[in-house]
């Protein structure tokens, strides 16, 4: 099925501050022919890269991530923000477009060799992308590729992740 994505995201100024032109995924997570479709792309994405295992970043990366891991029947492991997860962690400070952030992976989130596809929503500074494939390699894990379904190219974030190969449905 041939869909026009940026149809289903919502432009919002100034949010969460004066400045940010904030990408809203919701319309297209509310549509599930869309977001099934969406789904889809990045599930044939995953299996060209062999992926083995999902992982994604609180909150929105685990609506894009978990469907994927579903659908291709393996496992999703989510990078947590601070004081979320029970047990022994990594943890990796990072950037964001505003403010900072942490994000935390248990230590048996991935195994070592397992073949990781990094999902998110969207890629700005790549901040939140970069802190999640460290919390992979960390743990042991080969990052075999990272999608999302928007990159705002103006940030720049594929410099922060140079040499992983990148999938995405929207430029902005
Ligand atoms: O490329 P970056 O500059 O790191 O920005 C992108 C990240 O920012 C947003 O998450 P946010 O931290 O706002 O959390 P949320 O998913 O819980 O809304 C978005 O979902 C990405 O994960
Ligand atoms: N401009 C933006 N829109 C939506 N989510 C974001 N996360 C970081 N920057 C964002």
């Amino acid at each position: 099925m041939d869909i026009d994505f940026k149809k289903y995201v919502a432009n919002v100024p100034d949010f969460p501050e004066p400045g940010v032109l904030f990408r809203d995924i919701s319309p297209l997570m509310l549509d599930g022919k869309a977001y099934a479709a969406a789904t889809d792309e990045i599930v044939e994405y995953a299996k060209s890269r062999g992926a083995e295992m999902i992982a994604g970043p609180e909150a929105r990366g685990f609506i894009v991530g978990c469907p994927v891991a579903y659908k291709l029947g393996v496992g999703f492991a989510p990078a947590r923000k601070k004081g979320k997860l029970p047990r022994e962690t990594e943890s990796v400070t990072y950037d964001l477009e505003y403010g900072q952030s942490s994000l935390y992976m248990q230590m048996d989130a991935v195994k070592p060799g397992q073949k990781v596809l990094v999902v998110d929503d969207l890629m700005a500074t790549g901040g939140t992308l970069a802190a999640t494939i460290d919390l992979v390699e960390k743990l042991g894990g080969i990052v075999v590729g990272t999608a999302f379904l928007i990159e705002l190219k103006d940030l720049h974030g594929r410099d922060k992740i140079k040499g992983y190969d990148m999938f995405t449905l929207m430029q902005y």
